[in-house]
Order: C-alpha cells, then sequence, then structure tokens
C-alpha cells in the first residue's frame, strides 16, 4: 500500500478547469516536485491534498485513509503536513511560540488539564518546548526562540515555517515554494535543511518549485503541470529534455 496516493483529482472554479486528472503515488522517503508556469494549478493541488479546497472529482487516500470531508487541521494531524507560498505567520508571537502551536494537535491532557494544571500537563508541555527547540535547531533558529517572528529576516521566517510543519509530525510533507524571494545563501541554507530532513527523517517530500535548478537537484521525479494537466512525468534529466516541457516555458526564462 502506498503512503500516498491521489487519483484523477480535478477541479473546477465557475468555467475554469484549474486541475485535471491528477495522478501522483508516493511512498515513504519519496522526493519528488510539481514544477509548471504560473497558474498551472500547482498550490490548487495541495489545497486540494489538505482539505482547503473540495475536488470536483477524484480521490486523496493517506495510507488508505481517504481524506474527503475532514478538515485541513484533522487531515494536518492524520500526517500531511504543508507550508505555504505566502508565509502565513503571526506576527506578535515568537519563534518558539509558532512551532510550539503546531505541537499542540499532539496533546492528551484535554481542556480540563489546560485549567487545572497538573502534572500530566507539566510533563507534556516540556515535551513540546523540547521538541520545538529540536526543530528551531534542525532549520538554525534555536537561538531565535524567543524572537518576535515578525523580527526575523525573511529566509529565516521560511525555515521557521518548515519548522512549524514538521511539529505536527507529518509523514509527507508538502512545500509550497519555499525558495520564493530568497537570496543565494538562503538558497544553500534552505537545500541543506530539506536534504537533513528527508535524509534524518526518510520524509517522503513534495516540492513545488520554480527554480529548476533547485527542483532538478532535489528531486528524484518531477511532474510538469501546465493549464492543470501533467504534461510530462519523469526523472529530472528527462524533465529537463522534455519538448513540451521546453515549449511551456517557452519566451520564459528558464532559471536551471
Ligand atoms: N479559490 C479559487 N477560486 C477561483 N480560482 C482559483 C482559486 N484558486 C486558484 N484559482 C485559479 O486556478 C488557477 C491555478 O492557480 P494556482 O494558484 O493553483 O496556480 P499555481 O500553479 O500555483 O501558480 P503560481 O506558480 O503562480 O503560484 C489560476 O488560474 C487561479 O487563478
Amino acid at each position: 500500500m502506498p503512503l500516498l496516493e491521489i487519483k484523477d483529482l480535478s477541479i473546477r472554479f465557475g468555467g475554469l478547469q484549474a486541475v485535471k486528472n491528477y495522478n501522483l503515488t508516493m511512498n515513504p522517503g519519496d522526493i519528488r516536485g510539481l514544477i509548471g508556469p504560473n497558474g498551472a494549478g500547482k498550490t490548487t493541488v495541495f489545497n486540494m491534498m489538505t482539505g482547503i479546497l473540495t475536488p470536483t472529482e477524484g480521490q486523496v487516500l493517506l495510507n488508505n485513509w481517504s481524506i474527503e470531508g475532514f478538515q485541513p487541521y484533522q487531515i494536518a494531524a492524520r500526517g500531511i503536513g504543508r507550508t505555504f507560498q505566502n508565509l502565513c505567520l503571526w506576527r506578535h508571537m515568537t519563534v518558539l511560540e509558532h512551532v510550539k502551536m503546531a505541537c499542540y494537535s499532539k496533546i492528551t491532557y484535554g481542556l480540563f488539564g489546560a485549567f487545572f494544571g497538573g502534572a500530566r500537563r507539566k510533563r507534556e508541555e516540556t515535551q513540546m518546548t523540547n521538541k520545538a527547540m529540536d526543530l528551531l535547531a534542525l532549520v538554525g533558529l534555536d537561538q531565535f526562540a524567543d524572537q518576535l517572528v515578525g523580527n526575523l529576516p525573511y529566509g529565516a521566517q521560511r525555515r521557521m515555517e518548515i519548522a512549524r510543519a514538521l511539529a505536527t509530525d507529518p509523514k509527507i510533507l508538502l512545500l509550497d515554494e519555499p525558495t520564493a524571494g530568497m537570496n543565494p545563501e538562503e538558497l544553500d541554507q534552505i537545500m541543506q535543511i530539506i536534504r537533513l530532513v528527508h535524509g534524518e527523517y526518510k520524509m517522503a517530500i513534495l516540492l513545488i518549485e520554480h527554480r529548476l535548478k533547485f527542483v532538478m537537484e532535489l528531486c528524484e521525479r518531477i511532474q510538469a503541470l501546465v493549464f492543470g494537466e501533467v504534461i510530462a512525468e519523469g526523472e529530472p534529466e528527462e524533465i529537463r529534455n522534455h519538448p513540451q516541457v521546453i515549449e511551456a516555458y517557452l519566451g520564459k526564462e528558464i532559471e536551471y
């Protein structure tokens, strides 16, 4: 049984067929890329995989469990974690609070425990703080744990978003343009972090990325989406030389 199985996923917004018959199978430890020009439907695929959008047709199965009818937080708790193309951060909260907040999906002490304290709550709070600090160390941000997130440079905010996504213990991590707006130094850092997460946790990763060099260096297989349909799928070398992919990017700078 695959970790993730997406079967003929489609969505329509009025007259626009944003995604049509999208299929994907992933196993633990797979690292895949999803590329395509602006408006191709990449983020829409992520939104359907995480319960933000309801597909018109098709199925998303995580370990054979259908996500249909479940809320985004329930799907996250079952193992699909993600980051967002546009950062979703609460600027008045600290870096540590952000990551800890994501850990709360795993607490067991309940409302009564939250009000009346007790040993279990203390123990779980300590565990959550330790886990959040470990994740911040993984993304190189432990020394900024007490800083307000709004004070971090942009690249660091994106790394914090990865730590936050990891705090829900995902089985599969969806990264939506993790390098957007980054400078070359930040690019190197994010590449190392993704390699570490993939290597250390053997986590399945699906990456949306505009920088083709980045996605081709990281991913074992890549799908190219154009006008909502997968026009090519294969190893980086096949995608690089695929006539339809080249055509889809024609007139644009292909940033290898
Ligand atoms: N909630 C929505 N309602 C209506 N149209 C939408 C909605 N979400 C996305 N779209 C449209 O669906 C198409 C695909 O959008 P999507 O954001 O998935 O593209 P993308 O490949 O992620 O693009 P980019 O690389 O620019 O982020 C676009 O035409 C977009 O305007």
